[in-house]
């Protein structure tokens, strides 16, 4: 479970980003986190891990208050918290496997960690991880030799290396084609539900959180101004997350641009095979 309690974040130049938040994300739930550019949400995900500074609130995980950490602890800490990230984040010239095992980087040794000896377990739990997110048979290819699609699985097993707590993950579709996004989500939904994890995700396609997620939470100028269902996402809900639009020509053009976007691959594919 996460607790987040009064969580404010000013940042030096007088930005609000983040004003307090207060929010509870269970085991097992995955909060889709919406809102318009600078609405504060890569600044709440970050401020969570302590990337970012939290200026006032508590943060609350499985019992244990990471605010006000000194840097030992909060290294720690941080190792129950995976991260997953719109760029992927992937050492470009290693393999997949070792990009994975790099996610057990905060538990061995130093030497360990020079030497890149891993532990037997940690090599046998990669493996089922690659397994689990569809890469058993690329372990040894280079993580530079991937499409966008397979290096966010890379990115997620990676995380779940880490045996997390909690996920929190930002932007994780944003460099994918419909298809693959879609993918990527019901791997995410699928995962959290396994092993029972809460998790947040920084999402900005509206269509694609409510077609996954069974929580939105809303935000605007760093306050929550939505929490509920997909259901409960009506216009009148988005008009108080991202101010007046015509909802309805806004569905429109991202259902056009689903369509144009799958005939161009189709049309991509259809040139590979010829
Ligand atoms: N390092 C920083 N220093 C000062 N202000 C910042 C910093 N990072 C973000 N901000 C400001 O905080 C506010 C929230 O930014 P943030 O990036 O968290 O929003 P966001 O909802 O993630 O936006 P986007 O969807 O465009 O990524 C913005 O006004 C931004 O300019």
């Amino acid at each position: 479970m996460l607790d987040l309690h009064g969580l404010t974040k000013t940042y030096k130049t007088g930005d609000r980003a983040v004003n307090d938040v207060s929010l509870s994300v269970p085991k097992g739930q995955i909060v889709g986190l919406i809102g318009p550019s600078g609405a504060g949400k890569s600044s709440l995900i970050r401020c969570i891990n302590r990337l970012v500074e939290p200026t006032a609130g508590r943060i609350t995980l499985a019992g244990t208050e990471l605010t006000g950490l000194g840097p030992r602890a909060l290294r720690r800490q941080r190792r129950r918290i995976g991260m997953i990230f719109q760029e992927y984040a992937l050492v470009e010239r290693l393999t997949v496997m070792e990009n994975v095992l790099s996610g057990r980087l905060g538990y061995v040794s130093f030497w360990q960690s020079f030497t890149r000896r891993f532990p037997p377990a940690d090599i046998a739990r990669a493996y089922a991880l690659l397994d689990r997110v569809g890469l058993l048979d690329h372990a040894d290819k280079r993580a530079d030799a991937l499409s966008g699609g397979q290096r966010q699985r890379v990115g997620i097993a990676r995380a779940l290396a880490q045996d997390p707590e909690l996920l929190l993950v930002d932007e994780p579709t944003a460099s994918l084609d419909p298809k693959t996004s879609r993918q990527i989500m019901r791997l995410l939904t699928e995962i959290c539900a396994e092993r029972d994890l809460p998790a947040i995700v920084n999402i900005h396609d509206v269509a694609l959180a409510r077609q996954f997620l069974p929580r939105i939470v809303g935000l605007r100028a760093g306050q929550v101004v939505f929490d509920g269902t997909p259901a409960d996402l009506t216009d009148t809900a988005l008009t108080r997350i991202y101010g007046d639009e015509d909802w309805d020509a806004m569905r429109r053009a991202e259902a056009e641009d689903e369509a144009e976007t799958r005939e161009a691959l189709a049309a991509r594919d259809a040139m590979v095979l010829a």
